[in-house]
């Protein structure tokens, strides 16, 4: 972390939704690929020991990780695989284990196991994939898999994308490809992000409208650096957006994929800040007083709900933070989880079924229950810089993107009061 009293620049972990694509696009491409910088948390390493039962070899060396893929799909016979709280290993192992021939079990924690997996059964399960589903459609899956022909396939995104990245990841592998009925959507800059690393992987994907047509023919194996994770940098820009100071995150520039550093660039400005977006960093200055930008629509950047929400109390009027259903079918039910975070801390909001509104006040100290939900710990951790004696009933629950986490906004507030 470079230094003067009011400026800091910071260094992040590697992005979750790059690494987990990298990791699937390495397994399904003939040859061996080298994963520069990826993410190494809970979630990723799931990721990757699920790619290991299946049957690929993955070597984990520091920031260097090597996959050996197939581009035919799983060498395993039989697997069980454990995705933990991961919603891509879940969503998107599933759709690699199909392409295979044996017996596959997908499983994963009672946190996951409550997450909807519906649109994804129905689509695998039209696409002729045996799947039996221990309850509705939640995890554990037992996959009896025989390959996978293709066609033409429907999917509802509208409760998760990672349904339809998974579908479009799959689809190489497939022995005719994918033409893919998108019949609604949320988070519409992740299916970007993998139709774009598809692409680099040799993959022939195109979109028109509601319309994705992936050709077969497998991947190819490549070195690919991944950027930083631009969901993890929401809370070190709203650091900054909090406190009046400066912060600079490294390597996430103009050519971001990732939706989420649009946080920075469309909501911080709307609040006050400055923000500059450099080729190869982000950088945003806080003013003296946060405005509020009234009404929000979060629909594709989601994961920065939090974020928002963790600093509203500050702004200068109320925020309504709307479109955001899907929060309350992730890690935790986040609009009530941040509803009764902040309302621990003396702050007012009221919720519907898909929005959330924060009256400014002054927040006090409060222990909040984070639900074993990374962005809860992470996002109010934000407010709590303001707020002295914030503390959470399960801090490790970062471990899932980001372990490192609290030493790190401890160095950045560190930096600044030197
Ligand atoms: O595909 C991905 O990597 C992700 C998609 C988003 O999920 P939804 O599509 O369920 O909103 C996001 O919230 C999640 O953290 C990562
Ligand atoms: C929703 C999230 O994760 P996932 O769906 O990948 O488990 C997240 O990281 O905020």
């Amino acid at each position: 972390m470079g230094t003067t009293s009011s400026t800091a620049t910071v260094r992040l972990p590697g992005s979750k939704s790059v690494t987990a694509r990298a990791l699937f696009l390495a397994a399904l491409a003939d040859g061996t690929s080298r994963l520069i910088t990826p993410l190494e948390s809970a979630d990723t390493i799931a990721f990757a020991n699920g790619l290991v039962e299946l049957g690929f070899p993955v070597r984990r060396d520091g920031d260097v990780w090597t996959v050996t893929g197939n581009s035919t799909g799983p060498l395993a016979g039989a697997a069980n695989v454990w995705c933990h709280d991961a919603g891509t290993a879940a969503r998107f192992l599933p759709a690699l284990a199909a392409l295979g021939t044996g017996e596959y079990v997908i499983d994963a924690s009672e946190q996951m196991r409550a997450r909807p997996m519906g649109p994804l059964l129905s689509a695998l399960r039209a696409l002729d994939v045996q799947v039996q589903a221990a309850d509705g459609d939640r995890l554990p899956w037992r996959i009896a898999a025989d390959g996978v022909a293709g066609g033409p396939v429907r999917v509802d995104a509208g409760t998760s994308s990672q349904y339809l990245s998974a579908l479009c990841l799959m689809a190489p592998g497939t022995k005719n490809g994918l033409v893919i009925e998108v019949l609604d959507e949320v988070s519409v800059p992740y299916v970007e992000l993998t139709l774009a690393m598809m692409r680099d992987f040799g993959a022939d994907a195109s979109r028109r409208g509601s319309t994705i047509t992936i050709a077969p023919g497998g991947y190819r194996a490549r070195e690919f650096v991944v950027e930083p994770d631009a969901s993890t940098a929401s809370y070190f820009f709203a650091a900054a957006a909090v406190t009046g100071r400066t912060v600079t995150v490294l390597g996430l520039g103009r050519d971001s994929r990732q939706g989420d550093l649009r946080f920075a660039t469309e909501i911080l400005p709307a609040m006050g800040c400055e923000v500059v977006v450099a080729d190869d960093r982000t950088t945003v200055t806080g003013p003296d007083r946060l405005r509020s930008p009234g009404e929000v629509v979060m629909r594709d950047i989601s994961d920065t709900m939090m974020t928002l929400a963790a600093i509203a109390p500050y702004a200068d009027g109320p925020v309504r933070i709307t479109d955001v259903g899907n929060c309350r079918v992730k890690e935790s039910d986040r609009i009530d989880a941040m509803a009764v975070a902040l309302g621990a801390c003396g702050i007012e909001t009221s919720t519907g079924p898909d929005w959330l509104e924060i009256v400014p006040g002054r927040p006090r100290a409060a222990l909040v229950r984070t639900r074993a939900d990374h962005r809860i710990a992470m996002s109010m951790s934000v407010l709590g810089i303001r707020t002295p004696g914030v503390r959470f009933d399960d801090p490790d629950c970062v471990r899932k993107t980001f372990p490192g986490f609290h030493q790190a906004f401890a160095d950045l507030q560190r930096t600044w009061h030197d």
